[in-house]
């Protein structure tokens, strides 16, 4: 790759659902999101973007009913997998579909057919597609989604897992991590003062602020969020990640034309 940023951007699940109830999409904001992509993608000429979104309302829930994630056998299970599937291509079909709307050359790599996993990790994965469409400024976007498991039968991958695993052959310089929060709170019962940067030095005393998500959701919440993101940073010293609130109005726009801009959580190496 040559000099260009490469910045991955999960849009959460908390932010383009309403994770209070199935199924229930924020149509509005998954538009405002993508106007405010499209709208920095063409003020920053180096920026190339990889976005993965998470399940929010859609797979979670569905999810959750058939424990899809523990992996399983039988009619019952793979029925569960497939609703699951369902649900999030569902839901990626309406990002995709407001994305390409605002004008961003969107291509989906779904997890499902081009990832197998061992053990609810990622075990290979042919990611010479997804390096060639960034090379050819096109948007590849991944999103939450179950895959065959070659222990388990069947898992979930979540989009963070999916980016701990691209962090290596596409080396970014930053994830950008949208949610419904301002960032890492203090104390998650008390939203109001974030955090205002993680890093391995600090991890473990910050560690008991950090709980799962408040709603239904299996692939872990807030805590699995950062300590994936902690590990990464440590592993990748250059690489900076910012957990943030999408549903304020301009920082997802600030933060990929501006980097450095100081919006939520950072969390970094040192
Ligand atoms: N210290 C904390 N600060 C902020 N949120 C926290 C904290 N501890 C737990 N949480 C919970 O974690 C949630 C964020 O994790 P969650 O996985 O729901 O987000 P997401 O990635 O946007 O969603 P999805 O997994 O559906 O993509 C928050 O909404 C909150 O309920
Ligand atoms: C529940 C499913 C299908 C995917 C979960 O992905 P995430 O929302 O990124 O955690």
């Amino acid at each position: 790759m040559d000099q260009s940023r490469l910045v991955f951007l999960k849009l959460g699940g908390s932010l383009i659902t309403d994770k209070t109830k199935p199924l229930t999409p924020r149509l509005d904001v998954i538009a405002r999101l993508a106007e405010e992509i499209s709208a920095a993608m063409k003020t920053s000429p180096g920026l190339r973007l990889l976005i993965g979104h998470g399940s929010g309302s859609f797979g979670h829930d569905v999810a959750n009913r058939y424990q899809t994630h523990s992996g399983g056998e039988g009619t019952a299970y793979w029925q569960g997998f497939c609703e699951v599937w369902q649900a999030a291509r569902a839901l990626n079909l309406l990002v995709v579909e407001a994305l390409t709307r605002s004008g961003l050359p969107v291509v989906v790599f779904p997890p499902l057919a081009m990832v197998t996993a061992k053990n609810r990790r990622v075990h290979a994965w042919d990611t010479q597609p997804i390096k060639l469409a960034i090379e050819h400024d096109l948007v590849p976007v991944v999103y939450g989604d179950v895959v065959f498991d070659l222990e388990l039968g069947g898992t979930i991958l979540s989009t963070e897992d999916l980016f701990q695993s691209l962090v290596q052959p596409l080396c970014p310089q930053q994830i950008l991590i949208a949610g419904q929060d301002a960032g890492v709170y203090g104390d998650p019962q008390n939203p109001g003062e974030t955090i205002a940067r993680i890093t391995p030095g600090n991890f473990e005393q910050i560690q008991p602020a950090l709980a799962p998500s408040q709603a239904v959701d299996v692939t872990g919440g807030m805590l699995s969020k950062v300590q994936a993101m902690v590990k990464l940073v440590q592993e990748n010293p250059a690489l900076e990640v910012t957990i943030f609130s999408g549903l304020k109005a301009g920082n997802l726009q600030e933060l990929l034309s501006q980097p450095g801009t100081q919006i939520g959580t950072w969390i970094a190496h040192q």
